[in-house]
């Protein structure tokens, strides 16, 4: 395994990063996170990237600075600044989160790529969303796909896949010919692990309550947290040439 400061780092954000809330806009990011990313960006030479199934916007409300990070389930990517988005999609999936948001309990969270349908206050449903989203994936004149996480069952572009985005992310600078490692929580995270472990890198699961792809376990959020910053901590002992 290549030294850490050699690596491509790729982080999750909800359930990696930071602790699962009962609402996607209730989730806190810790004091010290953002100062920790930033360090660990800089000990990289920028080879950090946000890897979430959130929408670029909202990483930017969580995370701000505009930082590398892959979106909408890799459905929009930036690098260096520069956006690259997949084709927008049309009204089914305005049909779809209309149609969800008559049912109590649903939360429709409408993003310009893609809809999540969060049914964490009305599991209940979890079964009539999941046929809707089908529905819609079926009636689509564009491709897209149904991808469950979390409490929430997403239509997405049929293209947007985290690992191709971690692919992507491999392919150019300052991320090429580092050791990729990506730390993820959920089913929509296996692509991702799967990237890393063709790329002969570190794939890590958060929680350990999934069959996963990934080569190593850690325990939580906090855990995660804590690893990071002692990832941190050597890798600034490293730069001012502690060993
Ligand atoms: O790929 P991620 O960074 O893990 O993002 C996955 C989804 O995260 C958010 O939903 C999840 O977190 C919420 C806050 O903790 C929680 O309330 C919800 O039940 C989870 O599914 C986000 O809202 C989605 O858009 C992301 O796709
Ligand atoms: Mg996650």
């Amino acid at each position: 395994m290549a030294e850490a400061k050699n690596w491509a780092l790729f982080l999750d954000i909800d359930g990696t990063l930071l602790d699962l809330a009962a609402k996607p806009d209730l989730v806190v990011v810790p004091a010290e996170l953002p100062g920790v990313l930033a360090a660990l960006t800089a000990h990289l030479g920028g080879a950090l990237a946000l890897i979430s199934g959130r929408t670029l916007s909202d990483i930017d409300w969580l995370f701000p600075g505009g930082g590398d990070a892959a979106g909408s389930h890799g459905a929009e990517w930036r690098r260096a600044g520069m956006v690259k988005a997949s084709a927008a999609v049309g009204p089914e999936l305005h049909a779809l989160a209309a149609g969800a948001e008559t049912l109590p309990g649903i939360l429709v969270e409408r993003k310009p790529l893609a809809v999540a349908l969060h049914y964490r206050d009305a599991p209940q449903l979890a079964a009539q969303v999941r046929g809707l989203a089908h529905n819609a994936v079926a009636a689509a004149p564009v491709a897209l796909r149904v991808l469950e996480g979390k409490s929430v069952i997403e239509v997405v572009p049929a293209n947007a896949d985290k690992g191709a985005a971690i692919s992507r992310f491999m392919t150019c600078p300052p991320f090429a010919g580092r050791c990729p490692v990506f730390i993820g929580d959920d089913v929509t995270d296996e692509s991702g692990f799967s990237a890393v472990n063709r790329l002969g890198g570190r794939s890590i699961h958060v929680g350990g309550n999934i069959d996963s792809v990934a080569s190593r376990k850690i325990a939580s959020p906090t855990a995660v947290r804590r690893w990071l910053a002692g990832v941190e901590r050597k890798l600034r002992g490293h730069a001012h040439g502690q060993s």
